[in-house]
């Protein structure tokens, strides 16, 4: 494989004799005296001083149509360490390889740990394209900070992400519905048992080969409500992307498969205020009652929901391109009472999900109290009008065939 990195940055042999098979995270190291030392000598996440060491084992690629979301990954992973008393040291990017962490690493006994789910797509021209990293970067941020790890420059890591993501641009098909999904990661690596901010941690990023979601074009899911769990409260870390926040949506998730649902909707409160759909945010078109209104109505940032970039990218394009035309674009509580009665009604237009991976998502049914609530969707159709005008503008937009300041070459 050819390079994508002048030979000046590749690995001198004294800085590669540092790399073992599996990352040693300076956690180990890291002493009781560190945890008195001054900030002052921390050093900021500096993507010119990235070392890169490629693999000598290229993998073999799969056929597009083998990847299976999440289980390939590419040849080289970028990770770099932060200790409390140096702040960021030198990125690496290195083959992908397994990590070594002491048992007692507080990642694996306090959740110290935070994502992203970020897509690279290759353009017509073979070029590689972000969409919108700077929205990644800046959750990542918030994520961090809410659970006391270490936050980073946004332009750096974006900086340093492109470079992975052209390192192993070979491994993204130039087919439409193919992209490169990234997954950084920032863990506590302390080895310690007592409970409190990690003296050190490991930012890392993987890449992941994905096709289409809906290989065969959109299938529309039907949804049980959840009204038995929440996700999230109001003061809670509903809003951030916290490793925590899922596993504990795996069970709901389960109860709602065994009744033959593809997803469960999160509810939330008394009132069953609709949030989101299973890890995607939740958006619905509704007609007013009286005034026969059009209105495209998704949940506020209250902390109850992520902050989704699909969501603000769905938002921000409706009111450039649905509002000239007579919608009304809301942010705003809405309730499962008031979707069971806008259907009734015959006032229920359509609704669906969003999110990096499937960018929509129709909703055909919503199980809710017993009842099934029609969301619009005809016997034949898979997809209301909206949803696939907003997945061909977001496709424009994501594989570059427009120009626009969301999509970043790298
Ligand atoms: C709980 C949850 N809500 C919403 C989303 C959608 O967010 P985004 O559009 O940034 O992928 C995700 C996906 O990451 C999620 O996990």
């Amino acid at each position: 494989m050819r390079s994508a990195f002048p030979r000046t940055a590749l690995l001198s042999a004294t800085r590669a004799s540092r790399f073992l098979p599996a990352y040693r995270p300076a956690a180990r190291f890291y002493s009781i005296k560190a945890e008195a030392a001054s900030h002052s000598k921390q050093r900021p996440l500096d993507a010119s001083r990235l070392a890169v060491e490629e693999t000598k084992a290229p993998k073999e690629l799969l056929k597009p149509e083998d990847l299976v979301f999440g289980k390939e990954f590419t040849d080289h992973m970028l990770a770099i360490e932060w200790t409390k008393d140096d702040g960021w040291l030198e990125p690496r990017i290195t083959p992908y390889q397994n990590l070594s962490l002491d048992p007692a690493t507080c990642v694996f006994h306090y959740a110290f740990e935070c994502f992203e789910g970020m897509k690279a797509y290759k353009d017509k021209n073979g070029d590689i394209r972000l969409f919108r990293p700077d929205k990644n970067m800046a959750r990542l941020n918030k994520s961090a900070a809410r659970i006391a790890l270490p936050t980073f420059e946004p332009t750096a890591l974006v900086e340093l992400i492109s470079k992975l993501a052209k390192l192993d641009s070979r491994f993204i098909p130039a087919q439409r519905g193919y992209s490169l999904y990234l997954r950084p990661t920032l863990i506590g690596t302390q080895s310690t048992l007592g409970v409190g901010a990690p003296g050190s941690a490991l930012l890392y990023v993987i890449a992941s080969p994905v096709g289409p979601y809906y290989p065969t074009g959109f299938k529309a899911v039907s949804l049980e409500a959840t009204n038995y769990a929440v996700r999230a409260w109001p003061g809670g870390v509903g809003d951030k992307k916290l490793g925590a926040n899922y596993a504990p949506c795996i069970v709901p998730q389960q109860e709602a498969a065994s009744r033959g649902f593809q997803q469960n909707l999160w509810l939330f409160g008394e009132e069953e205020y609709v949030t989101e759909v299973g890890t995607m945010n939740m958006f619905a078109a509704i007609k007013d009652k009286v005034t026969g209104q059009k209105e495209l109505v998704t949940a506020p940032l209250d902390g109850t929901i992520l902050e989704g970039v699909t969501r603000d990218s769905v938002l921000a394009l409706a009111r450039e391109r649905l509002a000239p035309e007579g919608w009304k674009i809301s942010e705003r509580k809405y309730t499962m009472a008031e979707l069971a009665e806008a259907s009734k009604e015959g006032r229920l237009l359509e609704a669906f999900g969003a999110g990096t991976a499937a960018i929509v998502s129709p909703i055909r049914k919503i199980s809710w109290k017993g009842e099934l609530v029609d969301c619009g969707l005809k016997e034949t159709e898979e997809s209301g009008e909206i949803a696939l005008k907003i997945k061909e503008w977001m496709e424009a937009i994501q594989y570059g065939d427009i120009e626009h300041e969301w999509s970043v070459k790298v």
